[in-house]
């Protein structure tokens, strides 16, 4: 089995997957603030003859998992963010301190749509951008749907928004506190990330392919205006690219790889934005 493990700011996402068959077998999440431990909540190590890791967790937290894992698995792959990989070039002026998640995503994005904006909704929401050829723009970083709840401090932090409710309630005035702040945040992240992919896509002359992923990518899907992929193993991908094991990843298939829709016309984003910029 490989074992894949996502360390973001909140949560420690892990999951195993079959090398033979290329199945994942099974998938968990432990907050990352906690002592990272095998137990209960993590699988049994002795049947994992690989661990690929993507973390943005402070860097303790990446030592001690690698020194727990090193004793118990051969083979250790920890991903970073480089000047160039797969065909993509990394837009930071210091291309070590991209996040390597963002990293990741980018990279399995491309390899799937060719260019792509990807928005990765977790502790914070990150927007980054690959044109067809491969040149990695950079991004922006914005607090996710949660931090910009707690910032508030009005007591509402732990009443989430429903990832199945509709973006026209979310998008309606609030009658009450939780709902004026889920609201408020709510439209805070959909507005940046529909004004942000209209004005780069008009800047660079290119309607990109839009894909999401992260804890909170269902809910805000729901008020992204244009055809968009959910992608909740973005990250691993990014991952199976870098250090393909199973005969599938070595041929370039990405497990979980959504189907993407094509993009609006440029036309019809600049026509959005002139609008928008009317308001
Ligand atoms: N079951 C859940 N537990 C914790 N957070 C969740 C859950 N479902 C959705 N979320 C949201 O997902 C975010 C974490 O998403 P994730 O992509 O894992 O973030 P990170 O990579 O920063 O750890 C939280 O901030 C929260 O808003
Ligand atoms: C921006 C992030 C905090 C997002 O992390 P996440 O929300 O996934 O936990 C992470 O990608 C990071 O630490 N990046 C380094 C700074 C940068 O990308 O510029
Ligand atoms: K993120």
């Amino acid at each position: 089995m490989i074992l894949d493990l996502d360390i973001g700011n909140t949560l420690s996402k892990w999951r195993l997957k079959d090398v033979a068959s290329s199945e994942i077998r099974s998938r968990g999440a432990v907050w990352t603030r906690e002592e990272w431990r095998p137990g209960s909540d993590i699988p049994d190590l002795d049947v994992v003859s690989a661990v690929r890791i993507s973390s943005v967790a402070r860097q303790k937290v990446l030592q001690e998992t690698v020194e727990l894992l090193r004793h118990e698995v051969g083979l250790v792959h920890v991903a970073r963010p480089v000047r160039e990989s797969l065909g993509v070039v990394n837009g930071y002026d210091e291309p070590g301190r991209l996040g390597v998640d963002r990293w990741l995503g980018a990279l399995a994005s491309y390899q799937l749509a060719g260019a792509c904006c990807t928005v990765d909704c977790g502790s914070a929401i990150t927007i980054d951008f690959v044109l067809p050829g491969g040149r990695h723009l950079g991004g922006y970083i914005l607090p996710g749907l949660r931090l910009m709840k707690e910032s508030l401090k009005l007591g509402t932090r732990n009443v989430a928004i429903d990832p199945d409710s509709e973006a026209d309630e979310l998008l309606a005035p609030g009658r009450n506190t939780v709902e004026a702040v889920n609201h408020g945040i709510y439209m805070a992240a959909v507005s940046a990330v529909n004004r942000i992919y209209g004005e780069v896509c008009d800047r660079e002359g290119v309607a990109l392919p839009l894909l999401l992923t992260g804890g909170d990518a269902r809910v805000v899907s729901r008020g992204i205006r244009v055809p968009h992929a959910l992608w909740p193993d973005m990250v691993y991908g990014g991952l199976e690219a870098c250090f393909p094991q199973t005969a599938a990843e070595r041929a370039g298939r990405l497990s979980g790889a959504p189907q993407i829709p094509a993009p609006v016309s440029l036309e019809k984003i600049r026509a959005s934005l002139a609008f928008s910029m009317l308001l």
